[in-house]
């Protein structure tokens, strides 16, 4: 089971991610983002949290563009794993291959706190792990959580399941409380909270853990 974890200049959760996976059992590459091409032996794809690019001109908006990025896309189009936390979640969403946008927090104050969330589905590698409803603390780091998408789209994500999370207390005023939602094929997830900072107990929490650990046991078990 092979992992990549993608490192623009400024992201800051790269290594955390990287043992993240690792501790589930994955090797990890690191890969710089002016790699043109991922290795086509990924499982999975990893967009870390940070602050890429110093959050001009939005979060994540000029990542999305760089070199690796277009592998990352053809990757996810071919039916690749990818997980994009926090910074990795704006990514997701500028690039299009989640869909939303992440905006300013409602209050207009970075936000950075251990925080509760609903599981909303398991019917998906990285939250099978997990018991329907279960309530999980997860900390979130971010200014730019405020998850928006329109009426139609928010029905659409609820009527196929596709939403992974919610807040039970909405810090950032996201729509419908979505914390994370997940891509059609349910290979993608996007979240803003960070469960790579809930694998150790040293982290003051563990409920990050099942996430890695049942989609490494997913891929090994294919
Ligand atoms: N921890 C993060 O990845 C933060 C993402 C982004 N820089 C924000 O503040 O919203």
């Amino acid at each position: 089971m092979k992992a990549g974890v993608i490192v623009f200049p400024g992201s800051n959760c790269d290594r955390d991610l990287a043992v993240a996976f690792e501790r589930a059992g994955a090797q990890v590459k690191m890969i710089w983002h002016k790699e043109t091409e991922l290795p086509d032996d990924l499982d999975i794809v990893g967009v870390p949290g940070g602050f890429s690019f110093g959050d001009y001109l939005r979060c994540g908006a000029i990542a999305a563009q760089s070199p690796i990025t277009r592998s990352l896309i053809k990757h996810t189009e071919r039916g690749g794993y990818a997980i994009g936390i926090c910074n990795g979640f704006q990514v997701l969403t500028e690039t299009g291959i989640l869909p939303g946008a992440l905006m300013r927090n409602a209050n207009l104050k970075f936000i950075c706190k251990p925080i509760d969330l609903k599981v909303e589905t398991t019917d998906c590698d990285f939250l099978s792990g997990y018991e329907k409803g279960q309530v999980i603390t997860v900390p979130i780091a971010h200014h730019d959580g405020n998850y928006n998408v329109t009426d139609e789209k928010l029905a659409q994500l609820r009527d196929e399941g596709r939403i992974a999370f919610t807040y039970l207390d909405n810090p950032n005023g996201s729509t419908g409380d979505i914390a994370g939602v997940i891509s059609k094929n349910r290979r993608v997830l996007g979240m803003m909270p960070h469960p790579e900072r809930c694998v150790d107990e040293k982290h003051g929490g563990t409920d990050g853990v099942a996430m890695f650990r049942s989609l490494v046991d997913s891929v090994v078990a294919a």
